[in-house]
């Protein structure tokens, strides 16, 4: 099956294949990211703290490409103190452009206590058409059920997805199936880059040696299954390819399942999960200001 036109809950629709650039250094960026609309993609994410933005606006200049025939997703990552409204003003400065197709919260750590409010700021852009569509990444099911009484639900949570936290995610996407909030799943290759030799090798490689496919393909197949949106990345231009051609690679029903089982048998997410939980040093200072105020009421 091809990838599929993936709607919104606004009705937009989103390609399912996205070229990442979180970690790709500004001086590779251009390059990068004109290889990879060259091989075919259409859908680029960035955000504020990959300090790419610049970047990723002189490739997009230098396709020529109609407005309309990309997507850019960028994200509000709190740089420097930024609330939504300045960030965005200077991504599309840098970018180039009059508006994104996707602006995202990169985490519910930039809204937290006050998630709402956060989220209110986000549709002030969207109203602005600064935006086209908004939504969320790294939010927990207790983070969304925050917007429930919003004007807007958010169209996208891109989170963590791959087999070793799979189990452990079902039931936000099960949530998000419930509320039309849509997948991406971000670093779907963590099996081949961080935990090589894991029990999801073993049916990843049997399948990829089926279906005369590399292993990197079986895993973003499975990401397909889900109708989640893909985002991945790599600097080389036959990877890029296989990841296109991921479009025509079907897992069936078994493979799925052999793939989850073997991802269940895994780490889970404690050990891969970064962006969500509160920091650890924003904990210590809430103790400590605590602490300072019942010290002042004694
Ligand atoms: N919202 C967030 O918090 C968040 C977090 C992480 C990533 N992202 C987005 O998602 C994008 C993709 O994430 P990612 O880079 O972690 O994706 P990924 O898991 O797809 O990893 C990509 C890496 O895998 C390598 N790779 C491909 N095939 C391989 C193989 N067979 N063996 C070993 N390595 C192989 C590539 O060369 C590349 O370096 C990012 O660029 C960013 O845009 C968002
Ligand atoms: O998106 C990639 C991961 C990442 C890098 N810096 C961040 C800041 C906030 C949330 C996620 C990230």
């Amino acid at each position: 099956m091809p990838f599929q036109e993936i709607k919104l809950n606004d009705g937009r629709i989103i390609p399912q294949i996205g070229f990442g650039t979180w970690k790709i250094p500004q001086e590779k960026t251009q390059d990068n990211v004109l290889t990879a609309i060259d091989v075919g993609f259409d859908h680029i994410d960035t955000a504020q703290v990959y300090g790419n933005e610049l970047q990723v606006g002189e490739a997009l200049k230098e396709t020529g490409l109609k407005r309309s025939d990309i997507w850019v997703t960028t994200k509000w990552s709190g740089v420097a103190g930024t609330r939504p409204a300045q960030a965005i003003k200077q991504s599309l400065e840098k970018l180039g452009l009059s508006y994104v197709d996707l602006y995202l919260i990169h985490s519910p750590r930039l809204v937290r206590p006050n998630i709402l409010q956060g989220w209110e700021e986000m549709q002030d852009i969207h109203k602005q058409g600064l935006a086209k569509s908004i939504g969320v990444s790294n939010f927990l099911v207790s983070d969304l059920q925050e917007l429930e009484s919003a004007a807007i639900t958010p169209a996208m949570n891109q989170i963590l997805l791959h087999p070793y936290v799979y189990k452990q995610t079902k039931p936000l996407l099960d949530y998000c199936a419930q509320k039309d909030i849509k997948i991406e799943a971000y670093s779907p290759l963590i099996p081949l880059t961080t935990y090589p030799g894991g029990p999801v090798d073993k049916p990843v490689y049997a399948i990829a040696e089926r279906l005369g496919v590399a292993p990197e393909q079986v895993l973003l197949a499975w990401i397909k299954s889900k109708g989640a949106v893909i985002l991945s990345t790599s600097s080389k231009k036959d990877r890029l390819e296989r990841y296109i051609a991921v479009a025509d690679i079907d897992l069936t029903e078994e493979d799925v399942e052999a793939i989850e089982a073997a991802g269940a048998k895994g780490p889970g997410l404690a050990r891969f999960r970064k962006y969500v939980k509160p920091l650890a040093l924003g904990l210590a200072a809430q103790a400590a200001v605590y602490v300072a105020y019942k010290c002042l009421l004694a």
